[in-house]
């Protein structure tokens, strides 16, 4: 059976929802993100299970939602990373537990199954789920009943189920990773979110979103300007990180290159080669990139001091929130997007990180 069949199948029960409201998630006008939109159309009033599947950084994660947005849903879109959270934890991070369930579980906790409730819940990489969990994950989805760790009763739960990985999930069958039960529970619309280099057409109107989000983030950054020659050698690029990979390349452009035109050159040289543009004219120059500090590879505060003299001003807030922007990012980054674990490495409070996190407007890990 065919996506495309199914497609038509489900549109000719229920309502498709505007692709507008889509596109207002989703950025992209080529064909294949045209395609990919109205099945998510089609789809997003429904009930079934969603699987989304694409490479890495190629927006999976939009689309789960695009669909939540779109379904009408009156509950939250949880997101949970089945790769990022330990596998004996995964299982009372998805089912709760209740008090004295295990050594510290000092109060009774909602899973993130339970707080779906009435809403989506999403799964990436879900297949990195190890095989136990998923088994229990199955039941889930055939009875709708949960049971917290520890628990004596179950409880109905109402939530659309959508998972999303860039494994070969049929290859994981076919090893004995993934259930071939789950798969066909979970994989009843199959969507696949295309590679950017698929869809280079579209980089110019997701860089303008993404400097859009930019700038309402970071309202005193000078935005860089990209002209016809930059634009092609965005397009020539075959973005291996995809959509992440282009923002990492626009947030060199706002350091390197605030306010300035940025051309095929400083693309291949400076922004994906990283290497320093020059210096616009004489009188300014970018500060040294500090040597190694002591401790840790920070660089030491005392050493923006000769570089700073040499400016006339600098926007003092908008430099030290970009500092924090970029500390927060990598912390996450590096802890594939656990708050907790991220707020534990930067030795804030989780709820301090995650007001940052709102504040700053950086998504990773946040639910929505
Ligand atoms: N079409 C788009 N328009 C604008 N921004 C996008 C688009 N697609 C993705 N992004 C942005 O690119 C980044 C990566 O997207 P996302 O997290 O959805 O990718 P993913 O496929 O889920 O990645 P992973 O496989 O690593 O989980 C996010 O910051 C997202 O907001």
């Amino acid at each position: 059976m065919t996506t495309q069949w199914i497609a038509r199948d489900i549109s000719a029960h229920a309502i498709p929802v505007p692709v507008n409201l889509i596109d207002r998630v989703i950025v992209g006008e080529t064909a294949p993100m045209r395609q990919l939109k109205r099945m998510i159309s089609a789809v997003a009033v429904s009930d079934a299970a969603v699987l989304v599947r694409g490479p890495t950084g190629a927006g999976k994660e939009l689309v789960a939602e695009a669909l939540h947005r779109a379904s009408g849903r009156s509950g939250a879109l949880v997101a949970v990373n089945c790769a990022a959270i330990p596998a004996e934890l995964l299982e009372s991070e998805l089912f709760g537990h209740e008090k004295g369930a295990f050594t510290g579980a000092e109060k009774a906790r909602p899973g993130r199954i339970e707080q779906a409730a009435g809403g989506t819940l999403f799964l990436d990489e879900i297949g990195d789920m190890p095989l136990a969990l998923q088994a229990k994950l199955l039941r889930v989805l055939e009875t709708r009943r949960i049971q917290r760790l520890g628990g004596t009763s179950e409880q109905m739960v109402d939530f659309r189920l959508v998972t999303a990985t860039h494994r070969d999930l049929n290859a994981a069958v076919a090893a004995g990773d993934f259930r071939a039960d789950l798969f066909y529970r979970i994989s009843v619309f199959p969507l696949s979110v295309p590679s950017l280099a698929e869809r280079t057409a579209d980089i110019p109107l997701i860089l303008a979103r993404l400097i859009e989000d930019y700038s309402a983030a970071n309202p005193a950054a000078e935005i860089p300007h990209f002209d016809l020659g930059a634009l092609r050698a965005l397009s020539a690029h075959p973005w291996p990180g995809n959509i992440r990979e282009l923002k990492n390349v626009l947030m060199r452009a706002f350091v390197m290159l605030p306010g300035r035109m940025v051309t095929a050159r400083h693309v291949r040289d400076n922004l994906l080669g990283m290497e320093m543009p020059a210096p616009e004219d004489e009188d300014f120059s970018l500060p040294e990139p500090p040597a190694p500090a002591e401790k840790g590879d920070l660089p030491d505060p005392s050493q923006f001091h000769d570089a700073l003299s040499r400016l006339n001003d600098i926007d003092l807030r908008g430099y030290i929130r970009d500092i924090e922007v970029a500390l927060i990012e990598a912390a996450l980054d590096k802890r594939q997007g656990n708050v907790a674990q991220a707020a534990d490495a930067l030795r804030l409070r989780r709820t301090t990180l995650i007001e940052k996190m709102k504040k700053f407007g950086i998504r990773r890990g946040l639910v929505a």
